[in-house]
């Protein structure tokens, strides 16, 4: 979806760059919490343990960051041009 409002809106190259950067750094952050999922499983044997869920809440409040900021990005790219649409 961004890559085709990129498209239609004729962004200029350093707006594609925050946009390839803000996806980027999502995707990374939920292949980095995966790995970390998949070696606190291992660690605790599938087991209730403190530092497990720690673990597993603070990798997963790392994507919500990446999240949040792509979401930051977007908006300050796309909010004003859709403003402008009406
Ligand atoms: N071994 C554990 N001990 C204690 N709490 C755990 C443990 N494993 C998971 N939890 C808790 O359950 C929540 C969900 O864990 P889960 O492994 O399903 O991760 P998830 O964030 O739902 O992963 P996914 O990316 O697959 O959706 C964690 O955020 C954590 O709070």
């Amino acid at each position: 979806m961004v890559v085709i409002a990129g498209l239609i809106f004729h962004l200029p190259i350093n707006e594609w760059l925050w946009l390839i950067s803000a996806s980027a750094i999502v995707l990374i952050a939920e292949a980095a919490n995966t790995a970390i999922e998949n070696l606190t499983d291992l660690a605790s044997h599938l087991h209730s343990n403190d530092f497990a869920k720690k673990a597993k809440d603070i990798a997963a409040g790392m994507v919500l960051l990446a999240a949040a900021f792509a979401v930051i990005v977007a908006g300050l790219i796309f909010i004003p041009r859709i403003i402008a649409l009406f």
